[in-house]
């Protein structure tokens, strides 16, 4: 059963990335499904509010917020931590009356006062949420918006962002013009944007908060990007692998697509195409109709049916040789090529903490099988 197939199975719906636009679509099918938008957001605002309860003790707390369905978060995030007893104040961009649906009715519950946003409200705060703008955002940040969340990226207080932070492109990763958080809680799925930098290092740590969102919604969304994680390959990986001691005959590889593993410059010199990570390694593989792996600590593994899976990771020395290695050698145990490849750059990870930076290409027959007998057998 290939795991990486389009039926998403439990592997693949665990490690989903929505975009954008799917995520608004998950939120429409919540609603048919009897799941309220206004409960997303009361579940929402309280996701983070749990999470900033348990990392830190009451302290004055700033929530800044934005015109949108992020500021309505924040507005529940800001009541729930004032009911727990902290100190909050809100400020924010634009005015609360002109906040629509159910961001406005959140709004309303606040009673205190909302200051308008400026470098100046952050004096005081010990603790700042950010609840600008989330998957909306929809140009670069200017103006008081910008001045303020950059006085707050100067300053010491940690920023706890709600869904992105604000300023981070929720597909792509790209900043315009995006402060460091230090905790970044999104709702249901990440989204690439989580992953692809520099968007995964302007999150900080990551959560993903349950909000009631229904999983069946996968079925109808069918995500096409994922985030590397063994649930999505291992039933690919056939139990021969596991068994296979070096010297023995490889199987017939299960597909003949090419994979090219290429490091930035590489791509660059192969490709000319233009845009985000994820989106030139998709017209790679497309244009190559081969599996592209892009290299990076945001690796990018693409097939040419349009899927790709992200795969983070500490940068490490170890060569683009090495991780060819590991792919053809799980390729001559019948993996296909796209499984193979996301199998082999999470491989090549724990090869490398396992082994250090001498491990060679020619080695990994005799190490890779007790590895993964190790850890997955
Ligand atoms: N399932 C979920 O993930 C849920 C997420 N929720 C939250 O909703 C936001 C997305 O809400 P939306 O209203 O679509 O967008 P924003 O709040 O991010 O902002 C829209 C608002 O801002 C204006 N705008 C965009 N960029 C700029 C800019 N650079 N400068 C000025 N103004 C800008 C835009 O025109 C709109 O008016 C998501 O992130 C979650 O936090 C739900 O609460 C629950 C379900
Ligand atoms: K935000």
């Amino acid at each position: 059963m290939n795991t990486l197939s389009p039926d998403l199975d439990n592997g693949a719906r665990q490690a989903a990335l929505l975009t954008v636009r799917q995520m608004a679509e998950a939120d429409r099918l919540s609603v048919v499904a009897g799941v309220s938008s206004f409960e997303l957001m009361s579940n929402a605002g309280a996701a983070v509010a749990r999470e900033i309860q348990r990392r830190w003790t009451p302290r004055p707390l700033l929530v800044l917020c934005g015109p949108g369905n992020n500021g309505g978060d924040g507005f529940v995030c800001a009541y729930r931590l004032a009911q727990a007893g902290w100190p909050v104040r809100v400020a924010m961009w634009g005015s609360r009356a002109a906040l629509k649906g159910e961001a406005g009715q959140h709004a309303q519950r606040w009673p205190g006062e909302v200051q308008a946003l400026s470098p100046a409200v952050l004096e005081g705060a010990e603790l700042i949420v950010d609840a600008v703008f989330g998957a909306g955002l929809a140009r670069a940040l200017e103006g008081q918006v910008l001045d303020t969340l950059a006085a707050a990226g100067r300053g010491t207080v940690p920023i706890v962002a709600v869904d992105t932070p604000s300023g981070v492109m929720g597909d792509t990763g790209e900043s315009l013009g995006a402060v460091a958080a230090v905790l970044t809680v999104t709702f249901f799925r990440k989204k690439p944007g989580h992953l692809l930098l520099p968007g995964r290092d302007l999150c900080g740590e990551v959560i993903v908060a349950d909000i009631g969102t229904p999983e069946a919604v996968l079925d109808a969304i069918v995500p096409q990007a994922f985030e590397n994680h063994p649930g999505l390959w291992l039933p690919d990986l056939p139990r021969a692998g596991l068994d296979t001691v070096a010297g023995h005959p490889p199987v017939v590889a299960a597909d003949a697509t090419q994979v090219l593993t290429l490091h930035e410059s590489e791509f660059r010199r192969m490709f000319d195409f233009v845009g985000d990570k994820l989106t030139r390694t998709r017209a790679a593989a497309q244009h190559g109709s081969a599996v592209v792996v892009h290299r990076g600590s945001d690796t990018v593994i693409a097939c040419p049916d349009g899927r790709a899976v992200i795969h983070c990771s500490v940068p490490s020395a170890a060569t683009g040789e090495l991780l060819g290695g590991i792919i053809r050698w799980l390729r001559t145990q019948g993996m296909p090529a796209f499984p193979a490849a996301a199998a082999g750059v999470w491989l090549h990870d724990v090869a490398a903490a396992e082994f250090g930076p001498g491990l060679l290409a020619k080695e990994v027959p005799h190490l890779l099988p007790g590895l993964l007998r190790r850890l997955y057998g």
